[in-house]
């Protein structure tokens, strides 16, 4: 077996019953951190969901992949952070053998009839959304919900994503509602922050590295 092994059940697309609400929060999680799990809890309870797949990406399409950890390690990883059993750790884009979102949206929705999903993001991704494959298409198959974080609060005043569909936002205060929406519906959830990074973990992991140990 190589080290990249990912066992079947990651690559099945999580089950899901007709009327259910669930979020899609699909990262790199390289590796996952306390702010990813601070994300799906705010997302589970303000959204109202009663499931929320962490969808580990074989590779984000404008991420360079130099320093990406095999899916395997992030997916093990996930699973040891990600916060309760509604949460559903899954790497099915790997088998449908792409990693675009606006096709894996498609495919989720049509395997999926009856099924109520809400795209989750964290509010750095508001900034290059537009740059995403058909992104418009996107906003217009599932409701968004963007999550704030650190250095972010403010992008959705001057992102094009918020901008193109600011007739589309909704208030946070009708959060709940998000799910069953029709889209294109999004909106912006403040709440706890956590400062947390993959990049900086990196980074102090490599710096780690070079200090000798005692
Ligand atoms: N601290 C955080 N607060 C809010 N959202 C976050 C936070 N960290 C990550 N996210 C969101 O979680 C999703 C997955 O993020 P990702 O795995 O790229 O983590 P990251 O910390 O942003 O990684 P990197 O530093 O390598 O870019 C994205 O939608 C991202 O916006
Ligand atoms: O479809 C795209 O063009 C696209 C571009 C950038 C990011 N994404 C997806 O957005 C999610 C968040 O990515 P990341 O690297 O910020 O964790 C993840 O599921 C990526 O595959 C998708």
């Amino acid at each position: 077996m190589t080290s990249d092994a990912v066992a079947e059940r990651y690559l099945r697309m999580p089950h899901a019953e007709k009327g259910m609400a669930i979020g899609l929060f699909g990262g790199s999680f390289n590796p996952p951190h306390e702010g990813h799990a601070l994300v799906a809890e705010i997302a589970l309870r303000r959204l109202g969901l009663d499931q929320l797949w962490w969808m580990v990406t074989p590779g984000n399409p404008l991420k360079n992949h130099r320093e990406l950890a095999p899916l395997s390690e992030r997916i093990r990883l996930s699973e040891d952070i990600a916060p309760g059993p509604r949460v559903k750790v899954t790497a099915f884009e790997k088998r449908l053998g792409q990693s675009y979102t606006a096709r894996t949206l498609q495919r989720v929705q049509a395997l999926n009839r009856g099924v109520h999903f809400v795209w989750i993001m964290g509010a750095d991704n508001l900034g290059t959304f537009h740059r995403w494959q058909n992104w418009q298409k996107i906003a217009c198959t599932f409701p968004i919900a963007v999550i704030d974080r650190p250095g972010s609060t403010l992008a959705y005043l001057s992102s094009r994503m918020a901008k193109t569909f600011d007739y589309a936002r909704i208030d946070e205060e009708d959060a709940m509602s998000l799910a069953r929406r029709r889209a294109p519906a999004w909106t912006f959830i403040h709440g706890p922050r956590s400062p947390l990074s993959s990049t900086a973990l990196r980074s102090q992991a490599a710096l780690e590295k070079t200090i000798p140990q005692k």
